[in-house]
């Protein structure tokens, strides 16, 4: 247990560093709620402390992290019985608002919150952290290419990179979410060796949630009854939001997404270019990216990465390919994949119908495309 429980300055020292993630996949929430050795714990009034978890959030004092800070402050991602210490970075030119932030973290006094380290040092915001969520870059703005930006953000990811591998807790499970996302994660695998690749993934879980919501509104259900849609590829306008294993839990069992939908026109046409084009739309929208559902859906893929995907679910992320589905070995590809005991496997064994193999190759050929010009970008 982390002996200092106060909040922490900007640009304070930290508190000694926990050396591993202490999670139990074991002692889930939901089970812990019924456990009654737990329950009798708690009735006595002691509670099962947990060591504190360290999360880093680059790029805190923006938007993203803005919304993001307080889910972690209060459990969303890592359970409500896991205390939490946030590490959170940003440049600079940001560090009043970073500051800011971290006076508001005080002041909404979250029980789980051990202590905050809010500053603009690399090697002082990695040190120690067990979880890095990596939001920190340059956001595309409306009318501009994920292309665009690629320069600015692998400078970024380059140096984060070498900061990560030296000063992180071993084990350290890093989530990029910055775009180009899945090329910034393959720039950060590639600059920390020594950091294992399965622990390095990029968020496609906010396009996985969104092909829900549409499947959702479309066929009048609730969103929690569609499950197992599955986002090929990258997180940009060619993935390819595939419903071919969706189903719908229905008073009558488990339906097929597209027998109930009926109308594989929409299915193949309309349905996956809302999916593909909805970071553009929310940007012609609020002029800005998405950043609440950007939030919630990097918490949906730390806590189900750590604590588990719920029996016969999968969800969607960027992981490092090897060779699956006759994906090229060696891009951050987003796959269908379940999560037990902190690793996530991809699911095998899907049929892919010639519709959905060429969106699979398409993606594939914009990510080799990006990772060239990533490349071109370093030399
Ligand atoms: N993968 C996804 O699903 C998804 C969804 C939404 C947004 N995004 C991406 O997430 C990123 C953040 O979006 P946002 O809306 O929060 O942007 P934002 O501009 O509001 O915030 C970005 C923050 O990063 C900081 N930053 C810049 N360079 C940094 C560095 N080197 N180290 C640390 N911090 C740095 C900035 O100062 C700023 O505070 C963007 O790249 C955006 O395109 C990804
Ligand atoms: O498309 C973008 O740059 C915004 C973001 O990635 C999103 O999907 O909302």
């Amino acid at each position: 247990m982390e002996s200092n429980p106060s909040i922490m300055k900007v640009q304070g020292a930290c508190n000694r560093p926990s050396n591993h993630l202490s999670i139990r996949p074991s002692v889930r929430p939901s089970i812990a709620r019924l456990s009654p050795l737990l329950l009798g714990w708690h009735l006595l009034g002691v509670s099962m402390a947990k060591d504190p978890v360290r999360v880093l959030v680059t790029g805190a004092a923006g938007q993203i992290g803005y919304a993001l800070v307080p889910m972690i402050a209060r459990g969303v991602m890592l359970g409500p019985d896991q205390p939490v210490i946030l590490h959170m970075l940003d440049i600079p030119p940001a560090a009043e608002a970073l500051n800011g932030v971290r006076m508001e973290l005080v002041d909404a006094a979250f029980p789980l919150l051990k202590g905050v380290v809010a500053t603009t040092d690399a090697v002082e915001a990695c040190t120690g952290v067990n979880i890095a969520v990596m939001v920190g870059g340059f956001p595309r703005k409306e009318g501009m290419e994920r292309k665009d930006v690629m320069s600015k953000n692998v400078s970024i990811y380059k140096s984060q990179a070498s900061a990560l591998e030296a000063y992180a807790a071993p084990n350290c499970k890093v989530l990029v979410v910055a775009n180009p996302a899945n090329t910034n994660a393959l720039i950060l695998k590639e600059f920390a060796p020594s950091i294992p690749a399965k622990n390095i993934t990029c968020l496609t879980r906010l396009d996985h949630n969104r092909a829900l919501g549409q499947i959702s509104e479309r066929l009048t259900v609730q969103v929690s009854d569609v499950k197992n849609v599955i986002i090929w590829g990258n997180h940009s306008s060619t993935q390819y939001p595939d419903v071919s294993h969706a189903t719908v839990k229905t008073p009558s069992g488990e339906k097929p997404v597209r027998e109930l939908v009926s109308d594989d026109a929409w299915l193949r046409g309309e349905f996956i270019t809302t999916v593909q084009q909805r970071g553009a739309a929310i940007i012609k929208a609020r002029k800005l990216s998405s950043a609440l559902s950007a939030a919630s859906s990097a918490c949906d893929h730390i806590r189900d990465w750590v604590l588990g995907t719920p029996e016969g679910t999968w969800v969607s992320m960027g992981v490092y390919s090897d060779g699956s589905y006759n994906v090229p070995a060696g891009l951050i590809y987003s796959f269908p994949v379940t999560c037990n005991a902190g690793e996530w496997t991809i699911v095998q064994g899907l049929s892919v119908d010639e519709f959905s193999r060429k969106k699979l190759d398409a993606t594939a050929e914009e990510l080799s495309e990006e990772k060239a010009l990533a490349y071109s970008c370093l030399s």
